[in-house]
C-alpha cells in the first residue's frame, strides 16, 4: 500500500522555470484507490504550447546548437545517467506517488521506476554510441565523389504519453529524444501527470 505522502502542486515547467497556465485553469488530480481528489495539476492550452514550442526552438539553437542539439552524444549521456541516479535515489517517493496517482499496486509502480532509470541508462549507451557512427562513409561507385552519414536532432519534439504508465511511457519518449539531441515537450495524461510533473 502506498504512503499518504504529500501531493507536489506544479505550475507548467517551460524555458527552465515554473510558470501558470496562460488560462489559469487547473484539473484535479483524483486518487483512483478512494475516489477522493488529492490536489491539482496545471491544464496547459495552446497558448502555453506555444510558449513551450518557442523555448524548445531557442533551446536547440543556443550557443549555435553546441549546449546541447549538436553537442557530443558522450557529452548528452552525463545527463542521461544523471537523470537515471536521481531516479533510483528518489525510487521509493515516486513509487508511492505513482500508485496514489494512477492507481497500480506500490509493487508493480517500484518496478517501473527500476525500468524507468534502466531506460536513461539504455539511451545514455546509445547516445555516446552515436559518436563514433558519426561521419561513416558511405561507398560510392565514382571517386570523384564522397559520400558520408551525418546524425543529427530532428528538432522540436512533442510527446503525448499515456497514463497507465505514467513516468516509464514519458521515459520511452523522453530518453530517446534527448539522445538524439531533440527538445522535447512533454504532455503527460491528464489522468496521471502528477508523477511526472515532480520528476522533470
Ligand atoms: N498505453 C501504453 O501502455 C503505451 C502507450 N504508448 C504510446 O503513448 C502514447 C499515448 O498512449 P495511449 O495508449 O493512447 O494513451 P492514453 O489513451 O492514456 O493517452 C491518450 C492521451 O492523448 C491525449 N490526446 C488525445 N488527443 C490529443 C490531442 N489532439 N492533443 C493532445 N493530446 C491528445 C489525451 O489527452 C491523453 O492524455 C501513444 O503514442 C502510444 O503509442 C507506448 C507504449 C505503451
Ligand atoms: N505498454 C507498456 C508496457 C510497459 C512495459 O513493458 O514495462
Amino acid at each position: 500500500m502506498a504512503m499518504a505522502i504529500p501531493i507536489p502542486s506544479r505550475q507548467l515547467f517551460i524555458n527552465g522555470e515554473w510558470r501558470e497556465p496562460v488560462l489559469k485553469k487547473r484539473i484535479p488530480i483524483v486518487n483512483p484507490t478512494t475516489e477522493e481528489i488529492v490536489g491539482d495539476i496545471p491544464a496547459a492550452t495552446a497558448e502555453d504550447v506555444e510558449l513551450a514550442v518557442d523555448a524548445a526552438r531557442q533551446a536547440l539553437s543556443r550557443n549555435k546548437g553546441k549546449d546541447w542539439s549538436s553537442a557530443s552524444g558522450a557529452f548528452r549521456a552525463k545527463y542521461l545517467r544523471a537523470i537515471a541516479a536521481k531516479i533510483t535515489e528518489r525510487k521509493s517517493e515516486l513509487a508511492n506517488l505513482e500508485t496514489i496517482d494512477c492507481g497500480k499496486p506500490l509493487e508493480e509502480a517500484v518496478w517501473d521506476i527500476d525500468d524507468v532509470a534502466g531506460c536513461f541508462e539504455y539511451y545514455a549507451d546509445l547516445a555516446e554510441g552515436l559518436d563514433a557512427k558519426q561521419k561513416a562513409p558511405v561507398s560510392l561507385p565514382m571517386e570523384n565523389f564522397k559520400s558520408y552519414v551525418l546524425k543529427e536532432p530532428i528538432g522540436v519534439v512533442g510527446l503525448i504519453t499515456p497514463w497507465n504508465y505514467p513516468l516509464l511511457m514519458a521515459t520511452w519518449k523522453v530518453a530517446p529524444a534527448l539522445a538524439a539531441g531533440c527538445a522535447a515537450i512533454l504532455k503527460p495524461s491528464e489522468l496521471a501527470s502528477v508523477y511526472v510533473l515532480k520528476f522533470y
